[in-house]
């Protein structure tokens, strides 16, 4: 058995270095290299919390003076090694330390698929390994005070509030600029498929937005709507449903909030304040707290000054101030599907009015992990059934399997809307690829941010406890670097994204939660230390920069023992997105394992799958099988 394994069996969880930001900076600090030591008792018995570290302090000379507890608040959980003098030997040692047996472990994971029992024995369950699912979810709101009993008993009370966010309209309307490559939207092909599509709109004024909302949308910065939002803003205000893919960074949240946000405002929807029972009319789910929070922030720009109130819900805060909050006023409900579900089952909110069901990244929500919640969401009492709402759906990849599920959930006439080619990359990321040794990954990646300097990076990495080390690593190093993965609170989650989108920590080490929909501003690069175990996954994650128009770069490390399976997908993907594929990927992919039979690349579908077989490259597999693997971490 591998040693990690072995470890994790033998301890009650893992351990966890849940902090290791630098607090502040300057340039010429940036890349100054001095010890770091972690704090000797960190990884002890038990829960743990040096609170009061990881502020650092400087002397005169600009160096930053570290010492070993102030140079890194970490929270750890459980028994285990310690990160100790002895503990940094062995992270920084020749592979025979923590930091190999981890790395061994969570490839081994990684390419299993389906790891009995989960990654930290027997948690979540989907499949017997799938741990999509996080820790203060609680589902068909059997528990009534989940944070307090049942099943939860044994976790920490969640009692987190978020920051309230500014009500100041410089920081509401805050947004970036639209890139050189903005106006390239329009020559992308566009394929509308069902029956009767409505003629798509030139220009936001065609949508005939009432005043409110045309001024939110001016102050956006928004001067002319994308592809998405042409012809998805018509079909939604027809009343039609819609399953729509377009590349990331498009325009697709704009695509479904605007056209919903104009019919409540045109009919004079507002929330009230003193209902018991509130029923919103849109509800919007997505699988990531931090995204459905990016959306709900979104909806609540575009509705600014008017009587329309979106509410967001989402694990790891205070569920009995999201219900307070949603007893404020909801018309627009924004969730992740567990806490939906909770709220929805502790009877405040109705359903009946509901009129618009999004699902935003949809073939997520419904893959093997999500789609139990979302059958569970549309079975609700009071839920309108698909005849008489109006389901809308969204992603810039759409696998023909779960095409056909989503069609359960949407009416026969739905129309399909594909910008350019179904789960192509961004043509606007240059991608670069690396062949590389498991154990030279984490110099060439330390190389590599040298290149980069202060510009936004994030470094995805297949684990939560991959995403720690390689956070503290490099914070070992001196790069201002934080983490968000699904084993950190949600206020270090919060506090992380923050200072990755403030600059103070320019790198981001994030596992899956963070691949999907993120909108971070000046995102420049994106580097897959870890490539993922699915295509669509990669597209997602480069996608996180080269947004809006703007350019990005993304590397990936490639390891061709455990990377050849994705070869071919890569190739094509390369292809399609008119990137060079080196000869060397070339060559895994038309010799390697990955060429034949189940490890085919998957049919990339172009268009509609309702119109039969699409012009893919080859033999389609499925991406639901491969799909468990990527939720090693938790979602929501
Ligand atoms: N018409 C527009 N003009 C200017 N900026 C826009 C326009 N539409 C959207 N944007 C901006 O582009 C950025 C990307 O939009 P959005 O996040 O909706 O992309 P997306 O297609 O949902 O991406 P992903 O697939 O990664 O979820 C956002 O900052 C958004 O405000």
């Amino acid at each position: 058995m591998d040693d990690w394994e072995e470890e994790e069996t033998t301890t009650t969880s893992a351990i966890t270095l849940t902090s290791h930001s630098f607090n502040e900076g300057k340039e010429n600090d940036f890349w100054n290299t001095d010890s770091c030591e972690f704090g000797s008792g960190c990884g002890g018995r038990g829960r743990f919390k040096f609170s009061s570290g990881g502020e650092k302090t400087r002397d005169d000379g600009n160096n930053w003076n570290t010492t070993s507890q102030e140079r890194c608040g970490f929270r750890g959980r459980g028994r285990g090694k310690g990160y100790g003098e002895k503990g940094q030997s062995e992270f920084n040692g020749n592979n025979n330390g923590i930091s190999d047996r981890g790395f061994r472990g969570e490839r081994e994971n990684r390419r299993g698929g389906f790891k009995k029992g989960g990654e930290q024995g027997g948690r979540g369950g989907f499949g017997g390994g799938y741990r999509g699912k996080d820790e203060d979810i609680f589902t068909q709101g059997e528990n009534k005070d989940p944070e307090k009993a049942g099943d939860n008993a044994d976790k920490p009370k969640v009692t987190y509030i978020p920051p309230t966010p500014s009500e100041d309209e410089d920081s509401v309307f805050a947004h970036y600029k639209t890139g050189i490559n903005f106006d390239k939207y329009d020559d992308i092909l566009v394929d509308v498929s069902g029956t009767n599509p409505p003629q798509a709109i030139l220009t936001f004024d065609e949508a005939a937005l009432c005043e409110t909302l045309r001024k939110n949308v001016n102050k956006s910065g928004y001067v002319k709507p994308t592809p998405v939002q042409k012809h998805g803003i018509p079909i939604i205000s027809a009343g039609r449903d819609l399953m729509a893919c377009a590349q990331t960074g498009s325009g697709k949240t704009a695509a479904f909030l605007l056209p919903i946000l104009q019919q409540l405002m045109a009919d004079g929807v507002a929330a009230s304040s003193f209902s018991e029972l509130q029923e919103p009319e849109a509800i919007i789910v997505a699988p990531t707290r931090e995204l459905i929070n990016q959306i709900y922030l979104e909806a609540r720009k575009f509705s600014y000054g008017t009587c329309v109130r979106p509410v967001v819900v989402y694990g790891g805060v205070s569920t009995a101030y999201q219900m307070r909050e949603i007893s404020r006023g909801c018309s627009v409900l924004c969730g992740t599907p567990g806490r939906m579900l909770d709220v929805i089952g502790r009877g405040k909110i109705g359903l009946t009015k509901l009129r618009y069901l999004v699902l935003d990244e949809a073939d997520r929500m419904l893959d093997m992990g999500f789609e139990p919640d979302m059958r569970r969401l549309v079975g609700s009492p009071g839920m309108p059934p698909k005849e008489n709402r109006h389901t809308l759906m969204f992603s810039a990849t759409f696998p023909e399997e779960i095409q056909r599920l989503a069609a359960d959930f949407l009416k026969t006439d739905y129309l399909f809307l594909a910008v350019g080619v179904v789960g192509g990359a961004c043509t606007d990321v240059e991608q670069t690829f690396l062949s590389v040794t498991k154990f030279s990954k984490r110099n060439q990646l330390l190389d590599l941010l040298k290149t980069t300097g202060k510009e936004r990076t994030m470094v995805f990495v297949e684990t939560k406890r991959q995403a720690d080390f390689i956070a503290t690593f490099l914070c070992q190093e001196n790069v201002p670097t934080t983490s968000i993965h699904g084993d950190r609170e949600q206020r270090e989650r919060e506090q992380a994204l923050s200072d990755f989108r403030s600059g103070k920590c320019p790198v981001l080490v994030a596992t899956s939660v963070a691949a999907r929909g993120l909108d971070i501003p000046d995102v420049q690069h994106v580097i897959n230390f870890d490539l993922p175990n699915n295509i669509d996954e990669y597209v997602h994650r480069i996608g996180r920069t080269g947004r809006c128009g703007n350019t990005g770069r993304a590397v990936s490390f490639y390891e061709p023992e455990t990377d050849v399976q994705l070869a071919r997908s890569l190739v094509t993907i390369l292809s399609k997105a008119q990137q060079e594929v080196p000869s060397w990927l070339e060559e895994a992919a038309f010799s390697g394992p990955g060429s034949t039979g189940f490890n085919a690349p998957r049919n990339f579908a172009s268009t509609d799958n309702r119109r039969g077989v699409s012009c893919g490259d080859s033999g389609a597999i499925s991406q639901m099988a491969a799909q468990p693997a990527a939720d090693e971490d938790n979602w929501e």
